[in-house]
């Protein structure tokens, strides 16, 4: 049986999912008998710029560094930075060096794509947001996609497998290919084989637009199914799209003018917050893919800024120990450990391990509330 080529927790665990200078760092510094005791951040920006992202990935991190002799301090998952640090690692350098890259891939990935899903979240504060970019990414990464989706606010998302490791039920529709394997001009036979196979608690949400015009498929939907239809979906490929809001309130009008106003309309294929705000008003829902599944990694890095108690930065990174704050007219502020910082402001980096042990729980919905609290108050996303 073929194996796939995938890097398994136990390499993560172990440090083997490292890069191979941090092999030749390790015995270079057994060699030289050092082993200072450092302290580490993790940055993606060294001062404000007024461009909030989202932090997550902290709960892989939190497992990768547990049983480490380190102490580490970090923001909560779900809440927005602008500069300065998001974690700290205190302790022999040796005890995490080879840590490096799994720590800043689990957390440099998820940030980028809860961002990402937070950009969706806010074009369209009032309709549910679906996350469905699963099949444009590595399937090892699905979860993380999922749960950075949840995080940022969506409410659903599509992958099986991610919703047992989340414990979350995933959702769907149907796909192209259900329809065409019934072939063309049996798209009523596939929506009632559809309503009859389908457990009971799946909402019915017919495909419209796989041969024919979107219209004269939902009503075809709506002859078929009646009542038993919750939504049409329309995924409208982009060589026909044309002007999508105006096929949408087509399809409401037509649907309200023969009294099914209580049939939705759901979109989806190559959506972003643009076109979230765009159609927001005249559909039911959406369905994004590959705007978060493929949003960029944030650029973290792991900087030394402290080592043996002296303050130590490479050129362009800022020596010194920071703190965090956030104040209350949303403002984002670094500043030295031990200086005063605002008056008003509340520190972001809380323990998260202490002496290897783990401290934090991690609770996905107080998350999503985090999320949603913190971005309310830096205004991401106001025009
Ligand atoms: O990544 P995005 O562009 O935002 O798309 C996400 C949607 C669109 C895509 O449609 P198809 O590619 O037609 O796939 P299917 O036929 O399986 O619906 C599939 O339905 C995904 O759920
Ligand atoms: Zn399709």
């Amino acid at each position: 049986m073929t194996e796939f080529d995938i890097v398994g927790p136990e390499a993560i665990r172990e440090g083997v999912a490292t890069d191979a200078y941090f092999e030749r760092t390790e015995a270079t510094l057994r060699h030289a008998g050092k082993n200072p005791r450092v302290v580490a951040e993790v940055t993606a920006d060294q001062f404000p710029d007024g461009d909030f992202e989202v932090f997550a990935g902290v709960k892989d991190a939190a497992a990768l560094l547990e049983g480490h002799d380190v102490d580490v301090d970090a923001m909560f998952e779900g809440q927005l930075f602008d500069g300065g640090p998001v974690m700290r690692i205190e302790g022999n350098y040796l005890e995490f060096a080879r840590l490096e890259t799994s720590l800043l891939g689990f957390l440099s990935h998820a940030s980028g794509c809860a961002t990402a899903a937070l950009d969706a979240r806010v074009a369209a504060p009032n309709t549910p947001v679906f996350s469905f970019g699963a099949r444009h990414v590595h399937p090892s990464i699905a979860a993380m996609v999922e749960r950075s989706a949840l995080v940022a606010g969506l409410d659903g998302f599509s992958h099986v497998a991610a919703g047992e490791i989340l414990g979350k039920d995933a959702s769907g529709t149907m796909p192209h290919a259900l329809l065409i394997a019934f072939g063309r001009g049996n798209q009523a036979d596939a929506f009632r084989a559809f309503d009859d196979a389908v457990p009971e608690d799946v909402p019915r949400v017919a495909l419209c637009d796989t041969y024919g015009d979107e219209t004269e498929e939902v009503l075809r939907a709506v002859e078929t199914l009646g009542d038993d239809l919750d939504s049409v979906r329309l995924d409208t490929t982009s060589s026909r799209r044309g002007d999508f809001r105006h096929i949408a309130r087509e399809v409401r009008w037509e649907l309200d003018a023969r009294g099914h106003e209580d049939v939705g309309i759901f979109v989806s294929g190559g959506l972003g917050p643009a076109e979230l705000r765009h159609l927001r008003d005249v559909v039911d829902g959406f369905g994004v893919g590959g705007y978060i599944s493929n949003a960029n990694p944030v650029d973290f890095a792991l900087d030394i800024v402290e080592v043996d108690g002296e303050p130590a930065a490479k050129r362009g990174k800022l020596s010194g120990v920071k703190e965090v704050y956030r104040t209350t007219d949303g403002g984002h502020h670094v500043g030295l450990r031990g200086r005063p910082g605002p008056t008003d402001g509340e520190s972001l980096l809380e323990p998260l391990i202490r002496d290897g042990e783990l401290v934090r729980e991690f609770d996905l919905d107080a998350a999503t509330r985090r999320t949603r609290e913190d971005a309310e108050k830096v205004g991401f996303g106001e025009e």
